[in-house]
Order: C-alpha cells, then sequence, then structure tokens
C-alpha cells in the first residue's frame, strides 16, 4: 500500500525516514537515534532561550515549543525530533492545581486520594491544548523528512504524581490506593487513560509521526500487580490511537521483569533501559516488536573511547533484532556535555551505514 492511500499514518515525508522504518522493522540505512530528554536540559542555546520563561509557560507558546524542539534535530543530526512538552501538561490543561518545580519535578497542590478528588478531573478537548495543534503545524514544516514524537505520561506514573503531589521513591500514597480500593484506582486509571489517549491523538492529528508512551516509574511494581493493575490502563491507551497506524513506543524505568508485559499492551516498540542487554529484552518482548534503547546515561560522562566501546557493546547486543531505534536507557542529563551526545550520533551512523 502506497503512505499516500492509507487514510490515517504518519505524514507522508517522513515514510520512508530510517527511525520509521526501524520501528516498522524494515531494513534501515542505518540505525535510527534519538536521545529521551534530548530537548532542554543540556544545550546553552535551549537555556539562553528559556531565561525567565516558567517551564509550563514555555510549553504553551509555539514558537518557543517550535525552537526548542528543533534544537537537538540541528545540533546533533539525531533521527527524530521529541515535541517539547511535559506529561503534566495535559493535567495543567484540565485544571489540575500544579507546577514544575526546578531541580524537583512536578508537585501537584491537592493530591487525588478520594472518590471527590477524582471527580475533578474532567476529559481533555482539542481547545484545552490548542497550543499543541499551532507548535506541531510549525514543526512538521520546518522538520520535513524528519518524524515528530509525540508523548504522554502512561495513567500509572501520572497517577503516581496525583497521588503522592509530587516525585516519590517509594510510591507509597500510590500502592496504598491500588491496594486499598482497587475500584477508585481502576476508575482512575481508566479516567487517565481517557485523558492521555485524547492527548496522544491531538498530537497524532497534527502530525506526530510516532507516539511514546513514559511509564516512567511503573518499574516499582512486580509483574502480577502490573498486569491487574495497570496493563488494562495502558492497553486502553494503545488501543485508542491504533487506528492512525503510527508506531507506538512503550518505556519505562527498571521494567526488566515488565518487557512482555509492556509489549503486550500494544506497543510496536518496546524501551529499554540500561539493565537488560537487547538480545536478553528481545527474548522477553518475544517477535513482533522493535526495541529501543539502551545505552547506560551516565556512560556519556566516561571518555570519548569509553562511550564508543560501550555504544559498541548496545549494537552487538542488537544485531539480532527485528528493528533497533538506538537510544539511552532513560533521558539525558542536565550536566552532560552536548559534545558527547553529537558524537555518539555520529558513531553510531557510521558503524551501522548500510
Ligand atoms: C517523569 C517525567 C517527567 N517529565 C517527563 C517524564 C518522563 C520521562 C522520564 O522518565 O524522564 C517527560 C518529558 N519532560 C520533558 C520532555 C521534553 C522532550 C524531550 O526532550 O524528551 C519529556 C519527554 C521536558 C522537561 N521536563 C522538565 C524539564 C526541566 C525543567 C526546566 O528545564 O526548567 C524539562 C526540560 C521537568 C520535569 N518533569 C518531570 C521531571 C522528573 C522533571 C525534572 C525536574 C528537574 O530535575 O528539574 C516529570
Amino acid at each position: 500500500m502506497n503512505a499516500n492511500d492509507r487514510p490515517w499514518g504518519p505524514p507522508t515525508q517522513t515514510y520512508d525516514s530510517a527511525f520509521l522504518k526501524a520501528c516498522r522493522r524494515e531494513p534501515v540505512p542505518h540505525t535510527p537515534v534519538w536521545f529521551m530528554r534530548q530537548a532542554g536540559r543540556s544545550l546553552p542555546e535551549y537555556l539562553k532561550v528559556r531565561e525567565g520563561i516558567p517551564m509550563l509557560e514555555s510549553c504553551m507558546r509555539p514558537e518557543l515549543v517550535t525552537e526548542i524542539t528543533l534544537q537537538p534535530v540541528r545540533r546533533h543530526k539525531v533521527d527524530a525530533a521529541i515535541y517539547f512538552s511535559d506529561i503534566v501538561v495535559p493535567l495543567k490543561a484540565i485544571g489540575v492545581d500544579l507546577d514544575i518545580k526546578p531541580g524537583v519535578g512536578p508537585v501537584v497542590a491537592d493530591p487525588i486520594r478520594t472518590r471527590a478528588d477524582l471527580d475533578r478531573l474532567r476529559d481533555l478537548t482539542p481547545e484545552d491544548v490548542h497550543y499543541v495543534t499551532e507548535a506541531i503545524g510549525m514543526l512538521t514544516a520546518e522538520l520535513g523528512e524528519t518524524p515528530l514524537i509525540g508523548f504522554a505520561g502512561a495513567p500509572f506514573t501520572l497517577a503516581s504524581y496525583l497521588v503522592e503531589g509530587g516525585p516519590s521513591r517509594n510510591h507509597e500514597h500510590t500502592k496504598a490506593l491500588m491496594y486499598g480500593d482497587p475500584q477508585l484506582w481502576a476508575d482512575l486509571l481508566d479516567r487517565l487513560a481517557d485523558i492521555t489517549g485524547a492527548f496522544l491523538k491531538v498530537q497524532i492529528e497534527a502530525g506526530a509521526s510516532a507516539v511514546q508512551l513514559f511509564d516512567s516509574w511503573v518499574g516499582a511494581l512486580a509483574p502480577a500487580d502490573y498486569r491487574r493493575s495497570v496493563m488494562p490502563a495502558s492497553a486502553k491507551v494503545f488501543r485508542e490511537v491504533e487506528k492512525y497506524g503510527v508506531p507506538r513506543i512503550h518505556f519505562g524505568v527498571g521494567t526488566g521483569e515488565l518487557l512482555g508485559l509492556m509489549g503486550e499492551a500494544g506497543a510496536d516498540v518496546v524501551g529499554v533501559d540500561w539493565r537488560v542487554p537487547l538480545d536478553e529484552a528481545a527474548r522477553r518482548v518475544g517477535p513482533g516488536k522493535a526495541l529501543q534503547g539502551n545505552l547506560d546515561p551516565a556512560v556519556l560522562f566516561a571518555t570519548p573511547e569509553v562511550v564508543e566501546e560501550k555504544a559498541r557493546e548496545v549494537l552487538d547486543a542488537a544485531a539480532g533484532l527485528e528493528g533497533h531505534v538506538f537510544n539511552l536507557g532513560h533521558g539525558v542529563l542536565p550536566s552532560m556535555d552536548p559534545d558527547a551526545l553529537t558524537r555518539l550520533v555520529d558513531y553510531v551512523h557510521t558503524q551501522t551505514a548500510r
């Protein structure tokens, strides 16, 4: 089928990119590379344009979002852009009182722990996030053949911020609710699945070529609890966007024991952190899915020789995969040297050129 004949799917101009080919498990001209949290963080040009503008406000300014999203593409020559935003933006857009505190992360004024609290979470409409549609329109025009990845937080990770009221190491309130009131928990996750699904749809309809569902903190759960209490909601999100035919990436940290289930939830590409080698991850995920990952981000602080050696190990472990998108095992760290990232992109491209 020709790209133009499909009712939906990635924009025609990005269809033959190395990134989308790898996601579809087709032969690639080189292994595609992008980095989680590539936008912002360590880039001086990012710090300059963000000066004096709070994080959440910057996510609502289409020109600024466009500039920040393009910065790592220009600088590093990565194979995909990731939309500059944050996982809490759709929650803010439906009126949740929250802020992103520098050096801390998202902080929620009134945590959600009761049925009455849950009733405050309303559905998301495209008008709530009109600035996303505007920014993606500008971005796809600028990006040309380079695909744009849209993203959202998965129901569990969003619930963790909403229930705890902020970042948490042990997720104690979240687990107390999950184990203590399974019905309220299921209803909360189902509501978040609808919000997340609606947010991803907005991004795809505006021109995103792929989407990533970040379930960053779900590695805190045992597989049986994940299957029972989280997977139905994440699966609902993936079903919501299935008809668009854009690759769906599913990522979490510390999810070695959950990789099979995270694929089963409905992902086309499973993101792997640095704890499980990709050949072993492929065995856990099973056939029919591409993998994304998985260089330990901290390796970027070592010498260039060590970075190449460790990147080589990732490529060797990925040699037999059906499809591989090179990435870090988690996000870019703020103190990272941007030049080390640029060199890494070049290394993967030259080593894998076919
Ligand atoms: C858990 C999570 C959050 N946000 C996100 C996740 C999932 C990804 C992951 O696991 O790392 C997702 C996210 N947040 C941001 C992006 C931008 C796109 C990208 O480059 O990947 C993405 C994909 C921008 C951001 N989101 C945030 C920043 C830093 C804020 C700033 O620059 O002022 C950026 C660039 C803030 C944020 N927001 C969040 C945290 C933990 C923080 C860091 C707090 C800090 O240490 O300052 C919540």
